[in-house]
Order: C-alpha cells, then sequence, then structure tokens
C-alpha cells in the first residue's frame, strides 16, 4: 500500500522488533505505528534502545526478528524503494571529511540521481538557512559539531524525503542554529512530510511534537498524541518520570562526601 503525504496513514509501522547483542537485549519486541505528517518525538532514557531501534528502522542494523514497512514499503524487503524515500541523521553520523559542505552536498545530490542544477539550488538555500553559506568551502573535517550536525541534515533533506528520522539532531547546535533548524523542519512537516527524532530534552519533545513515543528498557511505555502521553501531569517530564520510573533520583543522598570542601 502506497502512502501519501495526506496524513491518513502510518508513515512508519513496526511489528515484533527484537535485538539482542550477547545477553543484553537492547529492544524487546516493539510494536509502533507512527502516524504521518507528524513531527514525532521518540523519547527514553540512556540505553532505553532508541538508536537501536532508529537503526533498524533505517536499515542500518538488521533485526533478529520484527518487520519494518515505512510509506508501506518493507525495509528489509524493498530497501532501495524505502532508501529513496527516507533522510536519515544518524548518531555518530560519519561524513566525508576531506570534502568541503558544498562539495558534500553535490556529491549526495548525485548519489541520490538529482538533477545539477537542482542540487546546486537546494544547497544553496540550504547553506543558507542554516547558516553554513560562509563555511560552504570550508572542508568538513573543520567543521564544529553543531555545524556537522547541520550539514548531515542538510544532506538528509537534498531529496525532499517523505520521512525523516534524526538522531538527538540538537545535540552540540547553539541556540541560534536550534531555532533555524526547528524553523526547517516545522516548514516540512507542514508540508505533509514526517519528522521522527529521538531527544533526552523533554521541553524540547513538548515544544515541537504532536506524537510521542515513550522507550524504556526496549519496550514501549506509551505512545499516542503528546496530550495523551502526558495525560493528569503538569509536563512531559513529570508524565516521563512516572512512565520509566525515576530511579537514581535518591542517589544523591549516597554522595553525602561530594562537596562541602570536606577531603
Ligand atoms: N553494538 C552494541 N553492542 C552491545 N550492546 C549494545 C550495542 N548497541 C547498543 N547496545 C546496548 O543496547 C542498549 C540500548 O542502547 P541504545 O544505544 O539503543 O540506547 P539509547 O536509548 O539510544 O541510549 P542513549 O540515549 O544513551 O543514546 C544499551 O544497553 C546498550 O548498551
Amino acid at each position: 500500500m502506497a502512502v501519501g503525504r495526506d496524513g491518513t496513514s502510518a508513515a512508519v509501522r513496526i511489528e515484533g522488533l527484537w535485538k539482542r547483542f550477547g545477553e543484553q537485549v537492547a529492544v524487546a519486541g516493539i510494536d509502533l505505528e507512527i502516524p504521518s505528517g507528524r513531527f514525532i518525538g521518540l523519547v527514553g532514557p540512556n540505553g532505553a534502545g532508541k538508536t537501536t531501534t532508529l537503526s533498524m528502522v533505517t536499515g542500518l542494523l538488521r533485526p533478529d526478528s520484527g518487520r519494518v514497512e515505512i510509506a508501506g514499503h518493507d525495509v528489509w524487503r524493498d530497501p532501495a524503494a524505502v532508501k529513496s524515500r527516507i533522510g536519515v541523521l544518524p548518531e555518530g553520523l560519519r561524513l566525508f571529511e576531506r570534502l568541503s559542505g558544498r562539495e558534500l552536498l553535490t556529491y549526495t545530490g548525485q548519489l541520490r540521481g538529482l538533477p545539477g542544477e537542482q542540487v546546486d539550488r537546494r544547497a544553496t538555500q540550504l547553506l543558507d538557512v542554516l547558516g553554513l553559506a560562509g563555511a560552504q568551502h570550508k572542508l568538513v573535517v573543520d567543521y564544529s559539531t553543531g555545524m556537522r550536525k547541520k550539514i548531515g541534515l542538510a544532506a538528509a533533506l537534498l531529496h525532499n524525503p517523505e520521512v525523516l528520522f534524526l538522531d538527538e539532531p540538537f545535540e552540540g547546535v547553539d541556540p541560534v542554529s536550534a531555532q533555524s533548524i526547528r524553523k526547517v523542519l516545522q516548514q516540512y512537516t507542514a508540508s505533509g512530510a514526517t519528522v521522527v527524532f529521538s531527544s533526552h530534552v523533554m521541553e524540547l519533545v513538548e515544544s515541537l511534537c504532536s506524537w510521542v513515543a515513550v522507550l524504556a528498557g526496549g519496550r514501549i511505555r506509551a505512545q499516542g498524541t503528546l496530550e495523551e502521553v502526558r495525560g493528569e501531569a503538569a509536563t512531559l517530564q513529570d508524565a516521563f518520570l512516572e512512565l520509566v520510573g525515576a530511579q537514581g533520583q535518591a542517589a544523591g543522598e549516597n554522595l553525602d562526601w561530594l562537596g562541602g570542601g570536606v577531603r
């Protein structure tokens, strides 16, 4: 079934997804239906399984079992159809370091089979809106963490994907750049595209996302609209702490030696 940008069907369908690393169960049977045309937040504590899930969903890591469908295409049976429809900004992004930012976008456009003139125009616009125009001829190896995120995002957006997956897109990004990224993403979702991003920063998720999935211990603890997941809680942060358990909150009591000048 083909899924359009009409917001009526699931952008991503995940069924019975499992992944183990030796004894460690990273993802323990996830079922998730992500609606299209929305800003989706995937939240969870450290080690919850967010990166492992996103890696399996985007075809970077093979699941032990389960299936994933994006825009109606099976990620593992029909990878070419899926990869032409998605953009990915993975964690620990590897880039071609000896290219300039502009060259990286030109190369990405060629890999995607886009016409050269279209790549030039889109690259200029993306570099401009993301505040990278002045650094476009600098080598990527000399980019800062935030600049790397931004050029990675530009590369992920260049072919105008239906679904964009972002792993911690705002990490290491200054507030001005974060604002420009937000604007780009909001414009992109307003046109009917879907953004799925992982984050620990609840305020950010609350301000951007209309639909949220909470992951902990490799399982989905809650999913639904922001209002549904927040429930009676005052903030998403409160709901999150309740859902995943506030382990470690009292840990400070065991650190009574810390601070106070006593050696
Ligand atoms: N390649 C690997 N080999 C062994 N264990 C792994 C591997 N990748 C992930 N894990 C384990 O799987 C679990 C889930 O890790 P994952 O990176 O998916 O979590 P996360 O929610 O993205 O965490 P964070 O927010 O800290 O980035 C963790 O216990 C982690 O140690």
